[in-house]
Parts: C-alpha cells; sequence; structure tokens
C-alpha cells in the first residue's frame, strides 16, 4: 500500500486576472478551488493510475471539510487527524505570470501530532510512504524525522519531496526517490547551476548522500532520471500551458505509482514526465486519459 503524507493541506485558490495592479482593485476573470497540499495532489493521480493508495495527514475547519468532500467524490482514500484549527488556502495567482502565496498554516497540537504518528503504526514491509510538502511551524522542523524512523522500524520504503535541511536531513535514511526541482537543487547546495552537466554533478551528491533514485525535473526543459549506474533525459511533450500547479507532484505520482504497480523504473520515469505535463496543459490536476495522450510523446534517452 502507497501512504501519501500531507501535514499541510491547502485549498488551492487559483484566480486569474488580466493584469495584476498592485496597490489598486482588480476584479477576477476566472477563479477556481482545488483541494491541494503535495500529498494530496500525488494521492489524486495515484488514483487516476489505478495504484492502491490512503492519502494522510492533518485536515481541520471549513477548509479541512472541504477538501475531504472532494477527495471522497473522486474515491480517494482518506484517513486524516482532524484538528481544531482550519486548514490552509493557499492563492495562486495567474496573470500572465503565476504568482503564488502560500500559507503558513495551521496550529497543531502536540496531541494531535500523536494521532497522526499512530496512525503509522499498521505500517509493514512493502509499504511506500510518500512525504510531501512544507512542516506547518507549530509542528517543528523535525517532525518529518520522526515518521522516517516510523517506516525504519516498519521496514517500509520512504519517498520525500520538501526543500532545504529536512530534504537534506532525510537523505542518509535512504529514500526510495527525491525529487526537487532544478532551482530547489541550487537552492539544496547554496550554488547557481547553468548547465545540464552541473545538475548531474549535484544530483548524483543526492544519490551518494542516501537516495535511491534521483529526479530533477526542469518544468519546460524536460527532466533527468539519475541512478547510481545510469543518467537519463526526458523531453517533455508540446503543448499549452494550462496551470503548473501540482505538476512536480503529479511526476512523483506517476514515477512512484508505476514503479510500485509494474517495477520498471523507466517506465515509471516515462509516466512521471507524462503525468507532469498532462498536469501543466490541465486546469486541474492531469487525468488518466490526458496522461495516456502524452505517453507515447516522452522519449528517454541515455546521457
Ligand atoms: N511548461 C511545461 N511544459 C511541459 N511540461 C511541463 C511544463 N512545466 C512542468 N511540466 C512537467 O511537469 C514536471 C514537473 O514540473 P516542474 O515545474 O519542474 O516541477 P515543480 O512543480 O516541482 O516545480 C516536468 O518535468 C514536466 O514533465
Ligand atoms: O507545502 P508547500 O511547500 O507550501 O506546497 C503546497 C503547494 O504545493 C502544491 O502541492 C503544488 O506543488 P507543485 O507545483 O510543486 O507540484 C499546491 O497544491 C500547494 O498549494
Amino acid at each position: 500500500m502507497i501512504y501519501t503524507v500531507t501535514l499541510n493541506p491547502s485549498i488551492d485558490y487559483i484566480v486569474e486576472v488580466d493584469e495584476l495592479k498592485l496597490g489598486d482593485l482588480n476584479r477576477m476573470k476566472r477563479d477556481l478551488k482545488l483541494p491541494g497540499g503535495k500529498g494530496i495532489n500525488v494521492s489524486r493521480i495515484l488514483n487516476q493510475l489505478g495504484a492502491d493508495n490512503t492519502a494522510i495527514g492533518f485536515l481541520g475547519g471549513f477548509t479541512g471539510r472541504y477538501i475531504e468532500d472532494k477527495l471522497q467524490q473522486d474515491s480517494i482514500k482518506t484517513d486524516f487527524v482532524t484538528i481544531a484549527d482550519d486548514t490552509r488556502i493557499n492563492v495562486k495567482l495567474k496573470h500572465g505570470d503565476e504568482t503564488e502565496i502560500n500559507g503558513l498554516g495551521p496550529a497543531i497540537t502536540a496531541a494531535e501530532a500523536d494521532q497522526l504518528v499512530s496512525k503509522l503504526s499498521s505500517l509493514t514491509k512493502g509499504d511506500v510512504l510518500v512525504l510531501s510538502g512544507s512542516v506547518p511551524p507549530s509542528l517543528g522542523s523535525d517532525f518529518y524525522d520522526r515518521l522516517i524512523e516510523v517506516c525504519h522500524q516498519a521496514g517500509a520504503e520512504f519517498v520525500i519531496d520538501t526543500t532545504g535541511k529536512a530534504l537534506l536531513e532525510a537523505l542518509p535514511h535512504g529514500p526510495l526517490l527525491v525529487k526537487p526541482n532544478h532551482h530547489e537543487l541550487a537552492e539544496l547546495f547554496g550554488v547557481t547551476i547553468s548547465t545540464r552537466e552541473e545538475i548531474v554533478t549535484y544530483g548524483r551528491k543526492l544519490l551518494e548522500a542516501g537516495a535511491k533514485n534521483v529526479l530533477i525535473s526542469m518544468a519546460g526543459e524536460g527532466a533527468l532520471f539519475i541512478t547510481a549506474e545510469e543518467v537519463y533525459h526526458a523531453n517533455v511533450p508540446k503543448g499549452q500551458v494550462k496551470n503548473s500547479v501540482g505538476a512536480g507532484d503529479s511526476m512523483i505520482g506517476g514515477f512512484v505509482g508505476t514503479l510500485v504497480l509494474n517495477g520498471d523504473p523507466l517506465e515509471a520515469f516515462r509516466t512521471g514526465v507524462a503525468s507532469g505535463s498532462a498536469t501543466a496543459f490541465s486546469d486541474d490536476l492531469a487525468d488518466r486519459a490526458k496522461i495516456d495522450e502524452l505517453l507515447p510523446q516522452v522519449s528517454i534517452n541515455n546521457v
């Protein structure tokens, strides 16, 4: 079983304006509310691919209920801890460009945090825990360490998609997959990266530090898959970008779902790229039909 963990879910409020006038009244051209948060997005893609999974984490208040309802409408299995505070709302402003304003997240009590850890007591060998997104400040920056320890004791695998110190500290515990984008990779090492060779150099450092598989996504420039033996590049299909929020999460969902379903890492890479692009070319996250349509357009080359 795959479990996705979203410690900090969100309603993604996507707002489109023709032109953004700061300090003035702007009227929306279009708006859209989506259940968001990185692990939740991964679960939505896993469901499209038919990979059995359960979404867990913290949800609270009217915003939490909205997300829970939406996930149930999509027949996604959930087992969230209900918290007293409201789940956050993240604003995604589309004004020719995309500007994101993400909330810090709700207050989570020690008792609520313990409840989440207890939910993982049934974790066993063969399970995969996908740890995705930011950690609400009230939980403390080392909360992922606690979950990784539970995972380790159970002999389960984990994937981690977060940034900075939390990601670096998770590497020695051997994540099945990490997927920074090329900007996050540069930030992680405090460097500027301008060539593919440099991306490979720093991507390899993530392997050396303990990751089993490394994907580096580069938005419209394709993606790299770095393993202990090989480096592969995938192109991205052509299409009109509608909304790239959730493209990275879709890539992780496509990769992990395919790896668990058929065990072929290159097919997992191809499906990951097709899923990311299918989301970029959709208003909401990708659906199965769009992923299947794009799959034949993704080719993978050894570099
Ligand atoms: N402009 C784009 N055109 C085609 N595919 C895209 C585009 N932006 C994102 N994608 C797809 O989504 C994947 C992840 O996107 P990226 O923006 O790199 O991740 P993140 O959302 O984590 O920053 C890419 O590898 C690609 O497959
Ligand atoms: O937890 P964070 O880092 O604030 O990220 C949450 C945001 O990331 C998203 O999951 C999208 O992530 P990606 O675009 O990286 O795939 C949104 O749904 C959500 O608003």
